[in-house]
């Protein structure tokens, strides 16, 4: 299911004196089965992009069109409903939608709204705990006994019950500690890639763009301003610098030691391997620091 933004604009607050702009000229399409990495500084539209795509917002003009239906500022909450069904949105601090007495109850609240039985949504609260990497036992726990890495992984098993084909994440490690952070972001790389997940993740960690994503988008003062892989966006430091955005560490670390060897080379290393292997490539070439 592609995704395609066209002409895209988001006024708030439309035709009252508060009226803001957030969003203009927004053109993108977003490939079925891609990651999708969203980084902007602050305030530059990043949450009203991603409140689009499950029509939680609907564009003041333009369009967005996913798979064979289209989300445009004259449509009806009922036409909307299905888009809801197919993409499924974690909300930065997902645990705060917590709110069953069990775990298993919180998973199979989406499912059963939208008419499943009680037993398959039973049947897939026992299948997606596991997927999320918790076990068993835990289903018929109270979701305010986990840690907060687990409450996370217990609202994204909730969101998987609707089985979307599109997953959006909003800054969905903010908080966690660094351990935390990695369990979520390995368990979100791996249901992307066993379940041909579409996922876009809206992220402050250049790091986990630079490592996770396929594609990076950034924006900045409510429109696109690059988009890229990884290495194509992030080879552009000096204008991600003017949007108020850093560079991974490695390859800030890149930039230091070229500063040093006083030599230029074009690479872009987005992981350690790399920058040992630039590393190699200077010295062999009998450069001094
Ligand atoms: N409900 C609202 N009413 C009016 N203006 C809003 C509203 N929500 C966001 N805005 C404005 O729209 C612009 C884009 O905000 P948005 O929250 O999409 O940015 P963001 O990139 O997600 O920021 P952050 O990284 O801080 O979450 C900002 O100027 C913001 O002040």
């Amino acid at each position: 299911m592609d995704i395609i933004f066209k002409n895209v604009e988001h006024r708030y607050q439309l035709n009252t004196p508060f009226e803001r702009m957030a969003l203009h000229d927004l053109n993108l399409t977003i490939k079925s089965g891609t990651f999708l990495a969203v980084i902007g500084h602050t305030g530059s539209g990043k949450s009203t992009v991603i409140q689009h795509l499950n029509a939680l917002l609907k564009p003041t003009s333009g369009s967005i069109t996913i798979g064979a239906r289209t989300i445009e500022s004259n449509r009806k909450e009922k036409q909307l409903k299905p888009i809801r069904q197919k993409v499924g949105v974690v909300f930065q601090f997902p645990e705060h939608q917590l709110f069953e007495e069990t775990i298993e109850k919180d998973i199979c609240f989406g499912p059963m709204n939208y008419g499943a039985s009680l037993e398959d949504s039973q049947k897939k609260a026992r299948e997606l705990i596991e997927l999320v990497g918790l076990s068993q036992d835990m289903l018929q726990r109270s979701p305010f006994d986990l840690s907060g890495g687990q409450m996370r992984r217990v609202a994204i098993a909730g969101i998987l019950a609707m089985e979307p084909e599109v997953l959006v994440l909003d800054e969905p490690t903010a908080g966690l500690d660094p351990r935390g952070r990695k369990e979520i972001m390995d368990m979100l790389y791996t249901l992307h890639k066993e379940k041909g997940l579409t996922t876009i993740l809206v992220t402050h960690s250049m790091e986990d763009a630079a490592m996770y994503a396929d594609e990076v988008l950034v924006m900045n003062k409510g429109t696109i301003a690059i988009k890229g892989t990884p290495k194509e966006v992030f080879s552009q430091y000096e204008k991600l610098n003017e949007y108020g955005l850093q560079v991974p560490e490695t390859l800030r670390f890149s930039l230091k030691l070229q500063e040093k060897f006083k030599r230029r080379d074009n690479q872009v290393p987005l992981t350690f391997q790399e920058v040992i292997q630039q590393v190699q490539g200077l010295m062999l070439k009998g450069e001094k620091p």
